[in-house]
C-alpha cells in the first residue's frame, strides 16, 4: 500500500487525509476548522472502520495553522490509524501561489519554499498559512519528500485575452500583474468527474464550475482546459465571499486612500478579512447567515441578495464567453450543501436552458454527485462534492515516483 499524506491549507480552515493512493481511499480524514476563532474544532476520523462511531470531534480555540497541525497529530495517535504503521511516502501540500514559477507538482526545496513565501503579498490569506504547514510537517516527517501542488496550475491555459489586465503593458509585464486564478486543483478534478459521471469524453463539454466555500471562484472550462475564471493575481478578484469583498471599482481604493487615509495594509485587511459576507452583515459562515435571513433579518437577506446577483453576473458572462454550456456544476462548502443559494442563482434561467428540479436540490445527498436539473433542462445541473485532497495525493505521488 502506497499512502500519501495531504494537507489543504484553506484561508479559515484546514483538511487533511492520509490517502491510500493505489485505492484511491481515504484511511483517516480530518478537519480544523474555525482556525484564529475562539470557536475551534477539530474533527478527526478513521475511515478505515467504516463505521459512524469512528469520528471524534473537540473543540478548542486553535490559534494558527501550526497549532492546527499538532491537533492533528494528537488525533492519529490517540485515535488511528496508525502513522507508523501506514507511513506516508510523501506529504502534498495545497499551496495556493504558484506564480509564474510553478505550475508542475513541485518537491519542496529550502528554495522552493523561499518562493512560495516569496509569493505571500500575492495571497496574503494563504501562502503563509501553506508555509506555517509546510513547516510544521517537516518537523514531523523529516526523512521524506514534501510536494506542493499549487492552486494557479490549472489555469495556466488561459489565453492572453482571458489572463491580460488592460493596464501599462510594460508597468504589467515589470511586476508581473496578469490573471493567474485560483482554486485549479478543484475545478480540474470537478470537471473531470463531471465526464466520468455522465459517461462522456471530457474534450465534448462545456462546463461552468462554481467552487463556493469560503474562498469562492468560478471558472468556465472547455473541454477539459480553464479558458476563464473569476479570481485573478490574487484570490481576491471575483465573487462575493466570506470575508473578501470580490470585484470592486479599483477608485474605490484610492478614495479611501485619499479621504479616509488608508495605507496600503489598511487596504489589504480591510478587503481581504472585513468585506463580503462578513462586512456587509457581520457574520462570515454562510450557514449563519442563511439561519439570520430565514428569521427575517432584512440585513441578512440584503447580503445573500448581492452574493447571489454577483454569481448570476458571472454565470451570464460565462454563458457567452463559451457560447453553449453543457453543465452547471456547484462544489466546495456552500455549492454542496447550500439548496437555497443553488436554486436563487439559476432561477428563471429557462431561455438559457437551465431549470433546476426543486425536489431533487432540495433531496441531495452529502458526499455524492447529484443531477438537480430538472428531465427537460438542456444544461445539467450537478452538484459534485470536490476532492482537492485525492487529485492533489496522485500529483504528488506522481512528482515523487
Ligand atoms: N450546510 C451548509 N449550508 C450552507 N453553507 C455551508 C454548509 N456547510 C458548510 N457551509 C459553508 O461552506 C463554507 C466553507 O466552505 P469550504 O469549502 O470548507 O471553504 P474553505 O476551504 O475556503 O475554508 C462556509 O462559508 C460554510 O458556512
Ligand atoms: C484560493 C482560495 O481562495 O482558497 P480558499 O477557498 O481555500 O480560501
Ligand atoms: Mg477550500
Amino acid at each position: 500500500m502506497t499512502t500519501v499524506l495531504v494537507v489543504n491549507s484553506g484561508s479559515s480552515s484546514f483538511k487533511y487525509q492520509l490517502i491510500d493512493v493505489e485505492n484511491r481511499t481515504a484511511l483517516a480524514s480530518g478537519l480544523v476548522e474555525r482556525i484564529g476563532d475562539d470557536a475551534g474544532r477539530v474533527r478527526h476520523r478513521d475511515e478505515t472502520r467504516g463505521d459512524a462511531d469512528a469520528v471524534w470531534e473537540r473543540d478548542t480555540p486553535i490559534a494558527d495553522h501550526t497549532a492546527g497541525f499538532g491537533e492533528m497529530i494528537a488525533s492519529f495517535d490517540e485515535h488511528g490509524p496508525s502513522l507508523e504503521e501506514n507511513r506516508p511516502v510523501a506529504v502534498g501540500h495545497r499551496v495556493v501561489h504558484g506564480g509564474r514559477r510553478f505550475f508542475e507538482p513541485t518537491v519542496i526545496s529550502e528554495l522552493v519554499k523561499i518562493n512560495i513565501e516569496d509569493l505571500s503579498d500575492l495571497a496574503p490569506l494563504h501562502n503563509p498559512a501553506a508555509v506555517q504547514g509546510i513547516d510544521a510537517a517537516q518537523k514531523v516527517f523529516p526523512d521524506i519528500p514534501h510536494v506542493a501542488v499549487f492552486d494557479t496550475a490549472f489555469h495556466q491555459t488561459l489565453s492572453p485575452a482571458a489572463f491580460t489586465y488592460a493596464i501599462d503593458r510594460d508597468l504589467a509585464a515589470k511586476h508581473r500583474i496578469r490573471r493567474y486564478g485560483f482554486h485549479g486543483t478543484s475545478h480540474k478534478y470537478v470537471s473531470e468527474h463531471v465526464a466520468e459521471f455522465l459517461g462522456r469524453p471530457l474534450a465534448d463539454l462545456n462546463q461552468i464550475v462554481l467552487h463556493l466555500g469560503n474562498g469562492a471562484s468560478i471558472t468556465a472550462v472547455r473541454g477539459g482546459r480553464s479558458v476563464e475564471t473569476s479570481m485573478g493575481m490574487t484570490p481576491l478578484e471575483g465573487l462575493v465571499m466570506g470575508s473578501r469583498s470580490g470585484d470592486l471599482d479599483p477608485a474605490v481604493l484610492l478614495h479611501l486612500m485619499r479621504r479616509a487615509g488608508m495605507s496600503a495594509d489598511d487596504l489589504d485587511e480591510l478587503l481581504n478579512k472585513r468585506s463580503g459576507v462578513l462586512g456587509l452583515s457581520g457574520v462570515s459562515d454562510m450557514r449563519d447567515l442563511g439561519r439570520r435571513a430565514e428569521e427575517g433579518d432584512a440585513i441578512a437577506r440584503e447580503t445573500l441578495d448581492v452574493y447571489v446577483h454577483r454569481l448570476r453576473h458571472y454565470i451570464g458572462a460565462y454563458y457567452a464567453q463559451l457560447g453553449r454550456v453543457d453543465v452547471i456544476a456547484f462544489t466546495a462548502g456552500i455549492g454542496e450543501n447550500d439548496p437555497v443559494i443553488r436554486a436563487e442563482s439559476l432561477a428563471g434561467l429557462e431561455r438559457l436552458g437551465i431549470v433546476v428540479d426543486d425536489e431533487r436540490n432540495g433531496s441531495v445527498v452529502r458526499g455524492a454527485v447529484s443531477v438537480i436539473s430538472a428531465d427537460e433542462s438542456e444544461v445539467t445541473v450537478l452538484v459534485v462534492p470536490t476532492d482537492e485532497e485525492l487529485e492533489i495525493a496522485v500529483q504528488t505521488l506522481s512528482a515523487v515516483s
